[in-house]
């Protein structure tokens, strides 16, 4: 073999490996993760195990990286049709759909066994669901067919939360559905902002997005809803739950104050793309603070010093 044969053969491999890397769509998983070592902060007081944190997060990336792969094949249709997605590596054929499925397949699996062998059954089961929900209910039997698509479909990017949880306490407890509701209740102005921002996308394509099968400033108006119901769940977690200390209470109060500002913006003036925009940027930001919060709080110092001031003020 000459030393350009090597050389094209090793450009080649790197392709194929950047492909199947696209085709768990990579940028998401570092949020669910930090959802996920949120919650597991929150759920061990102050004294997590950093092997335990390592390898759920890998589990989870694993089972997210599934759940990508899957929908991947599943929407290569619609993917091929919208701008945004017609690069992909199915509707641009650089990967083949059954090679997709066993790389899906796959991923489950090393997920699977990963959280059973080295966390627990539980936290490997909700993984399992959070795959099944994700491509079985949002995917298969909503995304096309009703604009409550992402409402339902959002318990699926929820569950990282419970897969947090789960994985140091062994069960679920209020704080774990609490916090499983704060993803849920985000994910709407998450993605319907986005979703103004592209909503002649997903038109083409028949896909019943809220701005495409009503208006925008109805779209608007139920990011303003959820919005309401959102900022004051994150408070719960404070009182009456006793889950989090001060770093969280003031983020989540500063965070939520811009968070409802933008979307009193874009309810103001739906049609402005720029305030979707922003919107969109923000919610990303705003979940991630929330959650580096959590952790701030659980970190052994901070929670210590919230459970003293707790006993003074009882
Ligand atoms: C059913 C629920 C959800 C839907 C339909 C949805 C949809 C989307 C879409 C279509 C994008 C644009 C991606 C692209 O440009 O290719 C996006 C971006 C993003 N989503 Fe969501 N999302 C959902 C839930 C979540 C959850 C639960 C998280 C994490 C907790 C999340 C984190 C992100 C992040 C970090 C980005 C930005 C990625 C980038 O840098 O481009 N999403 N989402
Ligand atoms: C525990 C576990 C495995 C949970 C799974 C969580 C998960 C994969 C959430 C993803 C949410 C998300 C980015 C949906 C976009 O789907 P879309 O098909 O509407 O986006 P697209 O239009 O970009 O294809």
């Amino acid at each position: 073999m000459t030393g350009n044969t090597v050389t094209r053969y090793y450009h080649n491999f790197l392709q194929v490996v950047q492909s199947y890397y696209q085709l768990t769509k990579p940028r998401i998983i570092p949020l669910l993760l930090i959802t996920t070592a949120a919650s597991m902060s929150i759920a061990s007081e102050g004294k997590l195990d950093p092997i335990l944190l390592l390898v759920t997060l890998a589990g989870g990336s694993f089972a997210a990286a599934s759940a990508q792969t899957f929908n991947c094949v599943y929407d290569r249709d619609i993917d091929y049709e919208m701008e945004r997605t017609r690069h992909r590596p199915l509707p641009s054929g650089r990967v083949q759909p059954t090679h997709a499925l066993i790389f899906a397949i796959t991923l489950a699996c090393i997920s699977f066994t990963l959280l059973t062998v080295f966390v627990n059954l539980l936290s490997a089961l909700l993984a399992m669901s959070g795959i099944l929900f994700y491509v079985g209910v949002y995917t298969h039997l909503l995304k096309r067919h009703t604009r409550l698509n992402i409402v339902i479909g959002g318990a699926a990017g929820a569950v990282p939360m419970l897969v947090g949880w789960a994985a140091v306490t062994g069960t679920l407890s209020w704080t774990a559905w609490l916090l499983f509701a704060i993803v849920f209740l985000w994910t709407p102005p998450h993605f319907w902002a986005l979703a103004l921002m592209i909503s002649e996308d997903y038109a083409k394509v028949g896909v019943p997005m809220l701005p495409v099968v009503t208006d925008n400033i109805t779209a608007a108006r139920q990011i303003w809803v959820y919005t309401l119901m959102l900022v004051p769940a994150t408070f719960l977690l404070i009182d009456p739950l006793q889950a989090v200390g001060t770093v969280y209470g003031c983020i989540a109060f500063i965070m939520g104050a811009i968070f409802i500002k933008k979307a009193w913006a874009l309810l103001q003036d739906s049609e402005n793309k720029q305030s979707a925009r922003s919107l969109f940027l923000y919610s990303i930001l705003y979940m991630m603070l929330l959650c580096a919060a959590m952790v701030v709080d659980s970190l052994p110092i901070t929670h210590n010093f919230t459970q003293v001031m707790i006993q003074l003020v009882n």
